[in-house]
């Protein structure tokens, strides 16, 4: 079945070492109700599917750009060059160390990829940012429709205008930045996951979609034997294992705020409650249970790694330096006992600036010279 390479790891395979099942059981769990049904890792896997697809196929129409009137200053071509420079700045402002390295990308991958980035930003910041709490549904639904009109070629800002722009370039489908905004309204509803396989599918939202929608303009290498399907398996772990980190790094500060981004099954299973995760405690059996998370943000980053040799040559430094930096979190909370109650893991400049070398050297590693990979076509 293709639907083989990603799994959904219960903690009973990790805890009992046996990384991925061998059988198609995943594709199927139990809901709430006992009935069984569709894992969210097979419903995702279609998305992926779609997305490789329309790169296979390459074929999109020519989608002239048009600007709302109360935009347009002198000339499209200047006006879009402004978007895309104030995609870069945005993107130079928040994530430094990513923006440096979307330089050695082409000019069209480079400003393709900031015009995505400051979109994921700015609907993050519809939940996370200052507005956060007069934001509703119906807002949502709002900044769907204009994230429709974009992808019909009627921006509505000049940040809209880039993406817009680089959707008519680049074979990327509507469908992750749907849900994209479908992770921000569960946000809204949902302060608790009863099991991995609803974690997995609020990652898959928030970050996973991260994956699909940067593959297309990062684009594959053109010597990789990896199928399409593969390389987007491996991207949408990246955005997993980076959400999955993001989570573990951030237990205290989301219990702040009511939110427990944990499988309440596997908490019960590790004799922990909610009301041990809002005192803070680092007990043994916070630590063991830590220990089984860690390894599972580890199991997806590991995934991910087999793909990223695959992308473009000049792709790859950015995704090794993210995936080198981000991982590392993991080892920054091991550091800190498990304490990630009051103490925010972080990676220090002195190690960020160690992983950049790093990251260099394994992006000169091409798909040829990766014969290991169990990514090949067959
Ligand atoms: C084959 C292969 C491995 C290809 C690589 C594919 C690829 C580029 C994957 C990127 C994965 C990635 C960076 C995912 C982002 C994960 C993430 C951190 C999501 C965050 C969501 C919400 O988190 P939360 O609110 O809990 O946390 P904060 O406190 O707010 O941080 C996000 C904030 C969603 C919004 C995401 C972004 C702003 C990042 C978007 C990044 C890009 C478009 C560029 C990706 C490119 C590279 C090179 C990393
Ligand atoms: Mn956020």
């Amino acid at each position: 079945m293709a639907f083989s390479l990603l799994r959904v790891v219960s903690s009973i395979e990790i805890s009992a070492g046996l990384g991925f099942a061998d059988s198609d059981s995943s594709s199927l769990v139990a809901n709430t109700a006992g009935e069984v049904v569709m894992s969210s890792e097979q419903k995702v896997y279609d998305v992926v599917l779609k997305q490789a697809a329309l790169v296979k196929d390459q074929k999109r129409s020519e989608i002239v750009v048009d600007v709302k009137p109360d935009m347009v200053i002198p000339g499209t071509m200047y006006l879009l060059k402004e978007a895309y420079d104030r995609c870069g700045e945005v993107c130079a402002e928040y994530a430094k160390t990513f923006y440096l390295g979307t330089l050695l990308m082409t000019p069209e991958r480079r400003r393709a990829i900031w015009a995505i980035y400051v979109w994921c930003r700015r609907t993050d910041e519809l939940v996370d940012g200052h507005n956060a709490s007069h934001i509703t549904p119906t807002a949502l639904d709002r900044w769907e429709l204009r994230l429709e009109d974009l992808f019909a070629a009627r921006p509505y800002d000049m940040l809209d205008a880039a993406l817009s722009d680089t959707v008519s370039r680049f074979p990327v489908d509507i469908q992750p930045f749907k849900d994209m905004i479908e992770g921000m309204r569960m946000d809204l509803k949902k302060s608790r996951y009863e099991n991995f396989d609803e974690l997995y599918l609020y990652c898959y939202y928030v970050a996973g979609t991260v994956g699909l929608m940067s593959v297309p303009v990062m684009g594959i290498a053109p010597e990789s034997k990896a199928t399409t399907e593969s390389v987007y398996n491996a991207a949408l772990a990246l955005g997993i294992a980076n959400q999955l980190t993001n989570i573990l790094r951030d237990v205290g500060e989301d219990a702040r705020r009511g939110r427990i981004y944990l499988p309440q099954d596997e908490l019960a299973e590790a004799g922990l409650s909610d009301e041990d995760i809002f005192n803070g405690k680092v007990t043994d059996k916070w630590r063991n249970f830590m220990k089984i998370q860690i390894k599972r943000a580890r199991m997806f980053f590991k995934q991910a790694e087999q793909g990223v040799t695959e992308l473009s040559q000049a792709s790859r430094w950015p995704v090794w330096a993210s995936l080198l930096l981000y991982r590392q979190i993991l080892d920054e909370i091991e550091a800190n006992d498990y304490n990630n109650f009051t103490k925010r893991a972080y990676v220090s400049k002195a190690k960020k600036l160690l992983s950049l070398p790093m990251a260099y050297g394994k992006s000169l590693i091409s798909p040829l010279s990766h014969t290991q990979s169990s990514l090949l076509r067959v």
